[in-house]
């Protein structure tokens, strides 16, 4: 589906309507969360995720992550409710972690680096009718982000973690059906943190509605190994580089306000 970060728009596609705040923006992401600088807001409610996990269509490697697509054609796996006014699609979920355990995370909360984050991409539904349009817009689109910390075995993550061998080198791709996306979320999604920032990839588009989970997940060492024995490079390459690292650094805060839905 076009939601992959493969078909995001480049700024050289037709369809890029001029700057829109483009890198050196002033709401780009990912930021440190700096908790005391965080201002609790009574309005925002608890999150409202409906997933379907009929609507699981494939995982592939993009070279940069990998990435597990849904069918994004209907309402049918939605975000609601948090600070969102609008509803939102699921299109795919995705990770970004380090070569070590000690680092990898896009966002920190006081500085603190968790060994990997989670990101799973909605888009606007209600007003707009393709990701491509969304990813251009300040409201449309919704990022949540789980922060991933290395513990007991993640039960629900080891059907994607036995798919990874598949999709090994760049661009490789495989079916992936039946993943209930909630079962990543932590027990506790009313407590989060929500900022208006951007795409941490190109084309960086300051469109996104940001939603950082106070309450990380576990994963076990060797489920997060294997996220490590995937490759930046495609098959055909000579040189294999392990896909690790693959996160942005941190992006200036440039006056905007981080909202806790906690005290
Ligand atoms: O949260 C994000 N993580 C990424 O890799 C970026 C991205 C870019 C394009 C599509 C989906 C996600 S934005
Ligand atoms: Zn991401």
């Amino acid at each position: 589906t076009a939601c992959s970060s493969k078909y995001v728009l480049s700024q050289m596609h037709p369809m890029w309507q001029g700057p829109l705040a483009v890198p050196g923006g002033d709401r780009q992401s990912p930021i440190d969360i700096v908790v005391r600088k965080s201002v609790f807001d009574s309005k925002l409610k608890p999150l409202e995720t409906e997933y379907d996990p009929q609507t699981c269509q494939q995982i592939w490697n993009n070279g940069y992550s990998f990435l597990v697509e849904y069918d994004d054609t209907t309402d049918k796996s939605t975000l609601k409710g948090g600070p969102l006014q609008d509803k939102f699609r699921l299109c795919q979920f995705h990770f970004h972690w380090g070569e070590s355990n000690a680092w990898g995370s896009e966002h920190t909360v006081d500085r603190r680096l968790f060994p990997a984050e989670l990101h799973l991409v909605h888009w606007n539904s209600d007003k707009y009718s393709l990701f491509e349009e969304a990813v251009m817009e300040d409201n449309g689109l919704a990022v949540i982000g789980v922060f991933l910390k290395v513990g007991k075995r993640h039960e629900g993550l080891q059907k994607l973690v036995d798919a990874l061998p598949a999709i090994r080198h760049k661009d490789s791709i495989v079916e992936f059906t039946r993943f209930d996306p909630g079962c990543l979320l932590p027990a506790n999604t009313d407590d989060y943190w929500t900022y208006h920032g951007s795409l941490t990839t190109p084309p960086l588009t300051e469109s996104v509605t940001w939603i950082v989970m106070k309450q990380h997940i576990e994963v076990s060492h060797d489920q997060l190994a294997v996220f490590r024995s995937l490759l930046f490079t495609s098959a055909e390459e000579e040189v294999q580089k392990s896909m690790v690292n693959n996160f942005r650094v941190q992006q200036p805060l440039r006056g905007r306000t981080v909202r806790s839905s906690f005290t």
